[in-house]
């Protein structure tokens, strides 16, 4: 890995909201990791020639290549990859307790931990995910090793130790106290760490697998700690109907979160398929946002989420992988099933609910930076926030990309539009030549 102050010249595409996509000939100066100037290329031109430029190494990209900002995976668990593939033919509490309670199991041993995690996070990086909001699993020890692995290969990791207090066969939970102490340690250790990229989250696995004192306990060591808190909602319909069997007393699942303490504006909620109309306002109301995680939603029969809607409802959203619930640990799979499975509510009767390629770009990257509380450092190109960026190439070697002379417009403005375009629906990680987190070269094809 390599830091140095670098002067990128080309095609820069970022958005500045839902429905803005910038892309421009022009370029950014990179100093420290740090956006510290950008512009056009005649004002490039200019400062070169004023020797500006002079400490700088000077990247030109090709006609070909464009720079984008790398992706954000709001919700991943990290432990289930040995699984990513496997396992898809249950619904989410049968599957849970058949293929993945017995596989977060193992992470007490601490080697294999080890393993699985430096695997996990090469595989997200390749991919051009530059931040990853990762579940782990119970185990404090195991959980540190994905924390030793995201500071190892330098990506920008935001890491919990997974809570669970009810018991279930597989033997999968810890006692309230133990747990909360465990919590503790964690995050005490993460921070001693003294990592820029890496922090800890407090993480309730769901309010199935957490009872009320334990979610009141993790919901005060968040405030404590000024922790980031996330878990799962509304992903299932058996899931919700047990939650408000055991929670006689709350309207909504949502409640269950509330009345523990948990829905903050530093709380992410993945999936959020099965929202009430009163969920749609308390969620914005306390700055929850969600994590759409569109292909285990489908994978596991979950339902069709309606992201258009959630969106409408003022949430702030981003794009979640959900492995492996989620077959795929590519933020570009998850752009592309955002936009179908929008497009099939739209098919069956939801007018204006297909988000379009530029929308689900927007989630995949400022949307999900928003969604972690991250955008004051990344998610965009804006002078100075943290330069975590893709290099890609549309035609790179290899790749699933071909090249079909004269078939793209010839004014310079559209082409560089359907370069964009072409990669968020067929690119792949052979696209991706360079990846950047933080000014730092972590994957280099060039
Ligand atoms: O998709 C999911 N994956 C999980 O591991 C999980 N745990 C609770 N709810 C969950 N949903
Ligand atoms: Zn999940």
């Amino acid at each position: 890995m390599t830091s140095k102050n670098i002067v990128f010249v080309g095609i820069i595409a970022s958005s500045s909201s839902l429905n803005k996509l910038d892309i421009n000939s022009g370029y950014i100066a990179v100093q420290h990791g740090k956006i510290v100037k950008k512009g056009s290329t005649d004002e490039f031109v200019k400062f070169e020639k004023a020797g500006e430029f002079s400490s700088y190494k000077i990247m030109k990209l090709s006609r070909n290549q464009f720079i984008i900002p790398g992706f954000v995976d709001c919700h991943t668990h990290a432990p289930q990859f040995p699984n990513i593939g496997l396992g898809l033919d249950r619904p989410l509490l049968e599957w849970l307790a058949k293929y993945t309670f017995p596989l977060e199991k193992k992470y007490s041993d601490t080697e294999f931990a080890a393993k699985v995690y430096d695997q996990v996070v090469q595989r997200l990086l390749t991919n051009g995910t530059t931040t990853a909001c990762y579940f782990g699993s119970l185990h404090v020890e195991g959980t540190l090793e994905l924390v030793k692995s995201a500071i190892k290969h330098h990506q920008r990791a935001l890491i919990g130790k997974v809570s669970m207090n009810k018991e279930n066969d597989a033997g999968y939970y810890n006692e309230t106290k133990k747990e909360l102490t465990d919590v503790e340690e964690f995050i005490k250790t993460v921070i001693s760490y003294q990592n820029e990229l890496v922090e800890p989250v407090v993480t309730p696995r769901f309010a199935v697998s957490c009872d009320k004192e334990l979610m009141e306990g993790l919901s005060k060591i968040a405030k404590q700690y000024d922790c980031r808190i996330q878990s799962h909602i509304s992903e299932n319909l058996s899931e919700i109907e047990y939650v408000l069997q055991t929670n006689p007393k709350c309207k909504t699942y949502g409640d269950v979160y509330d009345e523990s303490g948990i829905f903050t504006d530093k709380c992410i909620m993945a999936h959020a398929v099965h929202l009430t109309d009163e969920e749609l306002t308390l969620l914005p109301s306390r700055g929850v946002s969600v994590a759409h995680c569109p292909a285990s939603n489908t994978r596991l029969k979950s339902g069709l989420c309606p992201v258009r809607r959630i969106i409408n409802a003022n949430i702030t959203v981003g794009l979640g992988t959900d492995v492996s619930g989620g077959d795929n640990a590519s933020i570009l799979d998850a752009i592309r099933r955002t936009m179908d499975i929008s497009m099939c509510l739209e098919m069956q009767g939801s007018p204006n609910y297909a988000l379009n390629w530029k929308e689900a770009f927007y989630l995949a990257t400022l949307g999900g930076a928003k969604a972690l509380n991250l955008d004051h450092k990344i998610g965009n190109f804006d002078v100075g926030k943290d330069f975590d960026a893709l290099l890609v190439d549309v035609y790179s070697k290899g790749s699933q990309i071909d090249e079909y002379e004269g078939a793209l417009p010839t004014t310079s403005e559209e082409y560089v539009v359907d370069l964009l375009q072409k990669f968020v629906f067929l690119g792949d990680d052979r696209n991706i030549v360079q990846v950047y987190v933080k000014g730092e070269l972590v994957k280099n094809l060039l």
